[in-house]
């Protein structure tokens, strides 16, 4: 498989390139040249299939020419043998229409493990045997930062630099990246910061002659391929199970990235029967204003009880526009440029409606997302954390007959026990397998939000390309 970027110009790569890669060079997000596909008797042949020979069935045309089934099956084993539920990620019924599907069984408690922890394990896979030094630059709202130090802490070969807003991730979360102490972990705090700076200074690293450079850099966030690639398998593992291919199923994201959705448009462009995405949004809308008016203009960021979602700018969004725009490269950077320019874009006649047939979208304000979590807790005995009840709110407000719709449970309750407790009345306690988190010694650099400030303090600790 071939890797091609959203703007064009950025060399082909294959997918060890892409995986430690991170941005494209041209500023793109690399994405496959051509999407594989599945006919529905090979989807059928799913069923019954475990988790593991599903991600394999899934992943292995993505990582053709450069991992055999075998290496690969292997890799998801280990990556997968982490999780505390045999299933992985188990649909939980709620009623006769709605399902959740749990991904926060991995070791953090997010569906961010689910990638991660295979992203860690090809990190060392093709560092192996070779003396270079990668540096990773990430950006958290607290989720991705927890699962990717998790996945990364103690190997050889790594360095990783995480950039999260400070005081904008919950007590949890923050603990979960901030008392991994291993030496090549390096948690900063922007002071004043949203997730959205966050992001933008690690981009502007990678467009940074003189930065990228000097380092090796790559990436952890969903701006890398290898991210999504292994989040595409729980659409199909959760549809196989529910009926597909014969029967459609509709699918509710919590979104703020827009990474988690967009392996959902992947899996149905390889031939999964999807119903219907729903892209739910907190009251940070740009992703619902740009779906059902064709306006993407960046707001400014407001601080919500989900704050894994409180994001303006949503990095794939630029996947499935240049997807939709009939991939022309130059067409698409001309446009991406003009955001980058303005803060505002109107999407094309071509990339609204292409969007329409699959995708619909709305926003989740703070009563509906507690209503949602009441209604699980009390109609289902279920306790949801506040992202996922953004995501059941949407779903069942969709209005959409005879279809099986799947929300994706995206975070333990655990991770937001102070919102769950204000809207339910219920405090979920933390899984034993996360241990004395509270009882930690914290490490973290608190610096301003600025590129020279960020720089200067990687710089002195990550080991330059020789
Ligand atoms: C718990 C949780 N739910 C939902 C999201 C949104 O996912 P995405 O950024 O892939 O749209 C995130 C962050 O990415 C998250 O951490
Ligand atoms: N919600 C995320 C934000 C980063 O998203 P990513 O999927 O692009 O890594 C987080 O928790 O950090």
């Amino acid at each position: 498989m071939r890797y091609i970027s959203t703007r064009g110009t950025a060399p082909v790569l294959d997918f060890r390139q892409v995986t430690l890669a991170g941005l494209a060079s041209d500023g793109g997000l690399y994405l496959p040249e051509t999407w594989p596909t599945f006919s529905p008797e090979q989807i059928a042949a799913m069923r019954g299939l475990s988790y593991v020979d599903t991600a394999v069935e899934v992943m292995a045309p993505f990582v053709e020419g450069t991992l055999g089934r075998d290496d690969l099956k292997a890799l998801c084993e280990q990556a997968y043998g982490r999780f505390s539920h045999a299933a992985v990620t188990p649909l939980v019924q709620l009623d006769g229409q709605h399902w959740l599907l749990e991904l926060f069984h991995g070791p953090t408690l997010a569906f961010k493990d689910v990638a991660l922890q295979l992203l860690g394990l090809l990190f060392e896979r093709f560092l192996s045997g070779s003396d270079k030094q990668v540096t990773v630059v990430g950006a958290t709202s607290g989720d991705t930062g927890s699962a990717a130090i998790d996945a990364l802490a103690g190997r050889a070969g790594v360095d990783v630099f995480m950039l999260h807003p400070k005081g904008r991730v919950s007590d949890v979360q923050r603990r979960q990246m901030t008392t991994v102490l291993a030496p090549n972990i390096h948690n900063i705090a922007l002071e004043g910061a949203s997730f959205d700076d966050c992001q933008a200074l690690v981009k502007a690293m990678f467009n940074s002659p003189e930065f990228s450079g000097t380092f090796a850099l790559s990436a952890v966030n969903s701006i890398n391929w290898a991210r999504l690639m292994a989040q595409i398998v729980y659409y199909f593992y959760a549809a196989v199970r529910l009926g597909a291919p014969e029967r459609p199923v509709a699918f509710s994201v919590p979104t703020g990235n827009f990474g988690d959705v967009f392996a959902g448009y992947v899996a149905a462009k390889m031939g999964l029967p999807v119903a219907k995405l729903i892209v739910a949004t907190n009251v940070n809308d740009i992703l619902h204003r740009a779906l059902s008016q064709g306006d993407y203009s960046q707001g400014s960021v407001v601080p919500t009880p989900s704050p894994s979602m409180d994001i303006q700018v949503s990095s794939n969004f630029e996947r499935l526009l240049f997807d939709l725009g009939g991939r022309d490269g130059a067409a698409l950077a001309a446009q991406m440029q003009g955001f980058e320019a303005s803060k505002a874009m109107r999407l094309t006649n071509a990339q609204q409606s292409g969007a329409a047939g699959l995708l619909r979208s709305d926003r989740i304000d703070l009563d509906d997302m507690a209503m949602a979590m009441r209604w699980a807790c009390e109609g289902a005995g279920q306790v949801i954390d506040p992202h996922t009840a953004i995501g059941l709110a949407a779903a069942r407000r969709a209005d959409l007959k005879d279809v099986p719709i799947v929300t994706l449970a995206t975070a333990h309750p655990a991770k937001f026990d102070d919102a769950v407790e204000r809207a339910t009345g219920m405090r979920p306690a933390l899984p034993a397998r996360v241990g004395d988190l509270f009882d930690r010694e914290e490490r973290y650099a608190s610096l301003p939000g600025t590129f020279a400030a960020v720089t200067a303090y990687i710089a002195e600790r990550a080991v330059p390309s020789a």
